[in-house]
Parts: C-alpha cells; sequence; structure tokens
C-alpha cells in the first residue's frame, strides 16, 4: 500500500476539537511596565501518516491517540505490555473503543510530538509468519492468488511451474519469498517503508537486500544527518538493554512486528515498537533468547539478532554522516572514501 495521510477521522472526545481551541484568549499587554507572557496559538493538527500496513485500519483519534482494528492478540500483548520494563518502548495503550459497530485498540500516536516528521517502519527478525501458520498450511493449504499477483509484480519468474499453474502461492511460500527478497533472512531485519519530512513516500523496498543497499537506503532517510543517526543509535542500544531482561520478551514469539523510527528538523528522534498482531505467548516453560537460529519447532524469531544487525549497520553508516544539523548545502558525504573518524 501507499502512505496514507489522516486528519481526525475520529473524534474521541464528545467535545468537538474547534470547541477546545476557544479557550485561548489574546490578551493587551498591562500599562505596568512588565508584559504578560503572549498566549501560544493552538497548535494545528498534525496529519497522521500510515507508512505500510493494511489499509483501512487505522483511523487517527483525537488527543493523539491512534484507533487501530481489533486483533485480541494484540490487545494482550499491549495490556501485558504496559506491566512490562519494554513499556516505554511501545505506545500506551488505553483499551477498546467501538466506533461504528467496529471495535478497535486505543494507542498512542507516535507522531503526536513531532514537526513534519520523517517515518520509518522497519519490519524486525528472521522469520515473518508464525509457526502455527506453517502448521495450517501443511493441514489445509489454501494457495492465493492475490500472494501470486504481488510475487509476480515483482518478479515474473519467481512462481514455480506449479504455482504458475494454478496462478496462487501459499502464504507460507510468500511471506518466505520475501524473507529472502528483501535483508530479512540475510540481517534479521528489513526496510518496509520510508515517509520523508517533504512527504514523499516510498515502499518500494521488497528488492533491498546487501547490507550496501540498506546501508544507502538509511542514510537517505536521515539526509545524511549523524546527529540523528546519533539519537536512533543510543534509542536502540537503550531498547537491546531492555529487551534481554524484560519478562513479556523471553515469554513470546515476537513475529511480524516492526521498529517505527521518527525524527524531525529539530534533530528530535524516538523509535518504538509497534505492531504486535502476530506476536503470541510461549507455552510454559519455553523461553526464547531472539538470537537462536530458527528451526521448527524452537518458535526462535531472530528479533535480537536482527536489532543487533541494525545497530551495527547503523553505526556503520556514521563515518559518512555530516555532524552539522544545520548545514543543509553539504547533505552529501565529501569524501566517502576517506570519511572523517566520527566517535559516539
Ligand atoms: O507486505 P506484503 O508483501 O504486502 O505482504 C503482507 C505482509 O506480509 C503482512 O504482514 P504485516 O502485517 O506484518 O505487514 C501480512 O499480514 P499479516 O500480519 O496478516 O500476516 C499480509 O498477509 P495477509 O493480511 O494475509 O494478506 C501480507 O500480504
Ligand atoms: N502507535 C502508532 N503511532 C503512529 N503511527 C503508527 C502507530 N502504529 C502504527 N502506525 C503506522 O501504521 C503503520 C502500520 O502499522 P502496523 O501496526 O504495522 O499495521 P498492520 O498490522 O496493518 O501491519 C506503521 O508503519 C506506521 O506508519
Amino acid at each position: 500500500m501507499k502512505c496514507t495521510v489522516a486528519l481526525f477521522s475520529f473524534g474521541l472526545a464528545s467535545k468537538p476539537r474547534q470547541q477546545r481551541n476557544q479557550g485561548v484568549t489574546w490578551k493587551k499587554p498591562g500599562s505596568t511596565g512588565t508584559l504578560p507572557p503572549l498566549p501560544v496559538p493552538p497548535k494545528k493538527p498534525q496529519p497522521w501518516v500510515q507508512v505500510v500496513g493494511h489499509a483501512g485500519s487505522f483511523h487517527a483519534g483525537d488527543y493523539g491517540m491512534l484507533l487501530k482494528r481489533y486483533s485480541e492478540g494484540e490487545q494482550q500483548c499491549l495490556q501485558r505490555l504496559m506491566e512490562d520494563s519494554l513499556r516505554p518502548f511501545v505506545p500506551g495503550y488505553h483499551g477498546v473503543v467501538q466506533r461504528a459497530e467496529q471495535d478497535y485498540n486505543m494507542m498512542d500516536d507516535l507522531l503526536t510530538h513531532f514537526n513534519s516528521p520523517a517515518i520509518m517502519d522497519c519490519k524486525i527478525g528472521t522469520r515473518t509468519y508464525l509457526e502455527e501458520e506453517l502448521t495450517k498450511a501443511r493441514e489445509r493449504p489454501q494457495p492465493r492468488q492475490d500472494m501470486y499477483e504481488k510475487m509476480v509484480d515483482v518478479d515474473p519468474e519467481a512462481p514455480t511451474a506449479e504455482e504458475q499453474a494454478l496462478q496462487a502461492v501459499l502464504k507460507t511460500r510468500y511471506m518466505q519469498w520475501r524473507e529472502t527478497l528483501s535483508s530479512t533472512t540475510t540481517l534479521g531485519f528489513r526496510i518496509e517503508g520510508i515517509k520523508k519530512a517533504d512527504g514523499v513516500c516510498n515502499t518500494n523496498f521488497k528488492r533491498t537486500k546487501s547490507r550496501e543497499e540498506v546501508m544507502q537506503a538509511l542514510q537517505d532517510y536521515v539526509d545524511c544527518n549523524a546527529l540523528i543517526v546519533k539519537g536512533y543509535l543510543r534509542r536502540l542500544k537503550e531498547l537491546q538493554l531492555v529487551l534481554e531482561t524484560s519478562d513479556f520478551f523471553r515469554t513470546h514469539e515476537v513475529v511480524g512486528s516492526s521498529l517505527l523510527f521518527v525524527h524531525d528538523s529539530t534533530g528530535k528522534t524516538g523509535v518504538w515498537m509497534i505492531d504486535f498482531g502476530k506476536t503470541v505467548p510461549l507455552p510454559p516453560p519455553l523461553t526464547l533468547d531472539h538470537r537462536t537460529p530458527w528451526e521448527e519447532g524452537n518458535r526462535e524469531d531472530g528479533y535480537l539478532w536482527g536489532l543487533d544487525n541494525l545497530i551495527d549497520v547503523l553505526t556503520d553508516i556514521l563515518p559518512h554522516l555530516n555532524l552539522n544539523l544545520t548545514d543543509r548545502t553539504s547533505s552529501k558525504p565529501k569524501h566517502p572514501l576517506q570519511p572523517e573518524p566520527y566517535r559516539i
């Protein structure tokens, strides 16, 4: 799908938006010599942007809330995450709401405190389908025509003779093909989509596979700004430490989940874990270290291995970037082969 922009399609409170702004009054300066501070005019509502994912699943709400089409599994994860050490790394969860007879999980809109942000969705892990989906596909195979078409659009040679005859592929086969076509298998993460600050959106990363291609895409995403990368690296390293001790993480298979990167021109950066639609609790006493390679039955997802690699790749691009946040005239590295040393 293409990036979707939404402007408050569902108000979450009974008070309409315009009414909320009526509390702001502009006073004349008094005659005592000291000027009272001028009230700040109300901020223009920022449009919420969806970079990738299912079309029609989200509604931007008022008061910095986001509604995502209800899934019980995701609700349980978000509830548990509110009690876990990972809480600062996920959107705040605020329960279930109903709109037009549809249930939604209500969570924080992570874009709220950014100004015209650049956004990147990176899917983490070496496997993008659940083990239970593999079992189901064997027991009751349901070849899909839509996935065949998506496959042929990218590479007409990709389907096997049997798949060509059927004009359909199994979902797990499609997902495995996407994993090996991109950097999921080799690096344990892949770029799904990027929206730059100028509004330009790119979801054409299906074939972005090699370390060099990934580095190039990341470098372009941050506009060669080392301070942004430094901010991201700080946050990712904190996340890495918390993941290593989180009870939630140890006891869940985390599949198809993304890290949402956000930054803006002030230099503010943020990274959060999103999308727990395919995150499932493990049968006790099974736990995962998220770094051991996957073998069917061990449930490992490669999440931490992918995060380790993502941190490595971001660290590797640092010497090629500009340290000067405000120098927009020199956004390309001047001597890519002789980079200046960079220290974190
Ligand atoms: O990105 P493309 O190549 O379009 O493929 C999509 C993604 O893999 C989705 O995963 P995610 O939501 O993690 O992005 C997946 O949704 P699931 O999460 O339901 O597996 C879709 O499956 P279907 O929804 O079955 O079509 C699949 O068609
Ligand atoms: N809490 C959030 N705040 C801001 N944007 C979000 C949030 N959750 C999701 N998004 C946006 O929606 C996109 C799809 O989210 P995701 O949960 O992965 O949906 P899906 O389950 O349909 O794949 C993300 O790439 C991001 O742009």
